[in-house]
């Protein structure tokens, strides 16, 4: 089974009914955790819960906005959660490490490395890191839509094998999970195409990005090549029991893919800090979205919305405005434009840094 792993633990499975933290439930994971990490696993414990954690003692001005509640909250109940965790490891003799993000954390790649070196030391330190995101700070429009896709920002980053996501549902059903016909998926495959037909918009009471953000980030973490399980995290036993026999377990695993190098992992997650837009034309999108290698020539180009320079990540957009893919601009716009007659130019953007998302290949 997998060495590298990245377990995520959402809202609900931590949260007890009322608000405030399930103790003996974090108690009977930390356990697991524990016997993982004592067995020689890398782990990465991505945790939500700090909103949760506070429900019960800070009294809301229920006039207050809704970003201030939740920075008051996360950063009150992210304490109290810590703590938890640090108090149940320590009884395992497990050192533990918070590591809060923002988004903005992932945009250079310098800053990127430098986050993944910090990880690196604290493995090599036998101590556990618990990421979350730092949300008292984290409030434009470069959050993470929420933990699942910081989760497969971090399994992608520690280059991890497997990526389980805990939540209070047995995996993805191909229908509402009410209802009596619905019936957990075991196996979804990486290249799935058209996975959003089972989802409804329905979250759990703490939840932020329900079911479809989690299949998002399960497909594109497959594709980048790592295994992602999505399962019960309210199951007694249920982390040690996938270990031992995944396929006994009733949960959705998403096989892993081939992957692609960890360059253009980091690009795959990089949307938000795109610089720029490239139309391209029917002709482009065809080719890009094959199953050839195959790099963005200025042909493909009908028009560019804002500027760039070269190394900056530029969207790729198709005529309807839709994202194909993302790419780091092999050069400036200037130069694209003095280029754009000259169809043998070299590419505007290289296949070894050009992402294309899973639903547009063909
Ligand atoms: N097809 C589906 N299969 C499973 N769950 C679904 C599906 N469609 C919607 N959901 C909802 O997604 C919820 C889990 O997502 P979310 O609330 O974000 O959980 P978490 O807090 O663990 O991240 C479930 O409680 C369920 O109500
Ligand atoms: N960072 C927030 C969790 C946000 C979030 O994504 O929650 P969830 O959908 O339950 O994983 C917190 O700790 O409360």
């Amino acid at each position: 089974m997998y060495e590298k792993v990245c377990i995520k633990i959402g809202s609900n499975v931590l949260a007890n009914s009322e608000g405030g933290l399930n103790k003996s439930r974090i108690n009977e994971l930390v356990m697991q955790i524990a016997r993982l990490h004592k067995a020689g696993k890398k782990l990465v414990l991505v945790s939500s819960g700090a909103v949760a954690a506070a429900r019960n003692s800070v009294a809301v001005d229920k006039k207050m906005d809704r970003v201030s509640q939740r920075q008051l909250l996360s950063s009150v109940g992210q304490v109290k959660l810590m703590n938890l965790y640090a108090q149940l490891f320590d009884l395992h003799d497990i050192p533990i490490a918070q590591v809060l993000v923002t988004k903005q954390d992932f945009s250079t790649r310098e800053h990127y490395l430098n986050m993944k070196n910090c990880v690196e030391a604290l493995w090599e330190s036998g101590v556990l890191p618990v990421v979350n995101e730092n949300d008292a700070v984290s409030v434009t429009a470069l959050m993470f839509t929420d933990n699942d896709e910081l989760s497969g920002m971090m399994a992608s980053m520690m280059q991890c094998d497997g990526l389980i996501i805990l939540s209070n549902v047995d995996g993805i059903y191909n229908g509402h999970p009410d209802d009596e016909d619905a019936n957990v998926i075991p196996v979804i495959q990486a290249d799935e195409k058209d996975l959003s037909k089972y989802i409804s918009a329905a979250k759990s009471d703490f939840g932020r990005g329900g079911m479809l953000t989690k299949c998002r980030v399960a497909q594109k973490s497959a594709m980048s090549g790592i295994h992602v399980h999505i399962a019960n995290g309210q199951q007694d036993g249920i982390l040690t029991d996938l270990f031992t026999d995944c396929k006994a377990i009733r949960h959705t695993h998403f096989t892993a893919g081939e992957g692609y190098p960890a360059v253009k992992q980091w690009i795959a997650y990089s949307e938000g800090f795109a610089k720029a837009e490239v139309c391209i034309n029917q002709g482009a999108i065809e080719a890009l979205c094959s199953s050839k290698a195959t790099s963005l020539l200025l042909a493909g180009v009908v028009e560019f919305y804002g500027d760039f320079e070269k190394g900056d990540l530029i969207k790729i957009v198709n005529e309807q405005k839709q994202t194909i893919g993302i790419g780091k601009a092999s050069y400036s716009i200037d130069k694209a434009n003095k280029h754009r007659q000259d169809s043998k130019y070299k590419p505007l953007v290289h296949y070894d840094y050009l992402y294309v998302f899973p639903e547009f290949l063909s």
